[in-house]
């Protein structure tokens, strides 16, 4: 199973990760978009990259803006996984 990241390493991912926060407990990233169609088709884009990769992350939709939630719910907290589909929802979301 993959291991649960350090708060250092959390703190140390999030400087290549500028619009997510959080700590070892989870990270997140909110993103308005400029339709609630062109947010649920962020969603819809994440849902297939989280297929791909089998990982996926919480989403919560209000109208046209979107958090994600990247833990790994297996290990009780943020791991490398989690790192990577937080990079592919940064290309999603830069693509929007
Ligand atoms: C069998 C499969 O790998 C697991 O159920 C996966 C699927 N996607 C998952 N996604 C996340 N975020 N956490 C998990 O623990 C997890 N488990």
């Amino acid at each position: 199973m993959a291991e649960v990241l350090t708060a250092e390493a959390v703190r140390d991912e999030l400087g290549g990760l500028a619009d997510w926060s959080g700590d070892p407990a989870g990270i997140t990233r909110t993103v308005e978009l400029a339709s609630f169609p062109d947010a649920i088709g962020v969603v819809d884009r994440v849902a297939a990259t989280a297929e791909e990769l089998d990982h996926h992350p919480d989403m919560d939709i209000r109208w046209r803006t979107v958090t994600f939630r990247c833990v790994t719910h297996s290990a009780g907290g943020v791991t490398r996984r989690d790192i990577e589909l937080a990079r592919r929802i940064d290309e999603i979301v830069r693509d929007a």
